[in-house]
């Protein structure tokens, strides 16, 4: 119960700054992290891009709701106000799945319902874990290569900007 696959993402402000302070509130726990990916907005289409990583983390002492509350913490700590679903945000930092956790309790459904129609997730999350599976749903591989196109190519890995 102590892994768990992070996703972070940022469209406000100093984006990689954001990114960042997530990495910084995970990182005694940090065992693996993507590179920065500028991603095209998916849901509300009308706002900046976003920079999207994925991490993984391990730490023997937290379960799900603990890793929720570092994530809610480390978006705290990046100024976050909650406005729009899907709008714009200086740090969005979403629990993907804890391995042999399923919830449906809203405020932490497990794994994250919309991790299989997302390629700012899966692409960042397959640089790391390419064998990883998403429970419930099978190979993240596979499921990435049944996205459209246009959705895959909307993810673009930027070097220059590294997490670690
Ligand atoms: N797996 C999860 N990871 C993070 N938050 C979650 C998860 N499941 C449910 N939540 C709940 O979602 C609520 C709203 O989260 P948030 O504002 O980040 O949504 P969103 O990013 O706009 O949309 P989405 O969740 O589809 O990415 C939070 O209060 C949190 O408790
Ligand atoms: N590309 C991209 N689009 C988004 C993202 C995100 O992280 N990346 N997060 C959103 C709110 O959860 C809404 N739209």
């Amino acid at each position: 119960m102590s892994r768990a696959v992070l996703s972070l993402g940022s469209n406000l402000g100093d984006r990689l700054g954001h990114l960042r302070t997530a990495i910084d509130a995970v990182r005694p726990a940090l065992v693996a992290v993507s590179g920065v990916y500028e991603t095209k907005p998916w849901g509300v289409e009308d706002q900046p891009d976003f920079l999207n990583a994925v991490c993984v983390v391990d730490d023997p002492s937290r379960d799900h709701w603990a890793w929720l509350r570092t994530a809610q913490s480390a978006e705290h700590a990046a100024g976050r106000v909650r406005e729009l679903r899907w709008g714009p945000r200086t740090l969005d930092v979403d629990i993907v799945t804890v391995p042999g956790v399923t919830s449906d309790d809203p405020e932490l459904l497990l794994p994250h319902p919309g991790t299989p129609d997302r390629a700012s997730v899966l692409i960042p999350w397959l640089d790391i874990e390419p064998d990883a599976d998403l429970p419930g749903h099978g190979r993240i591989a596979d499921l990435l290569a049944r996205l459209p196109e246009a959705d895959r190519a909307g993810v673009v890995l930027r070097p220059e900007w590294a997490l670690t």
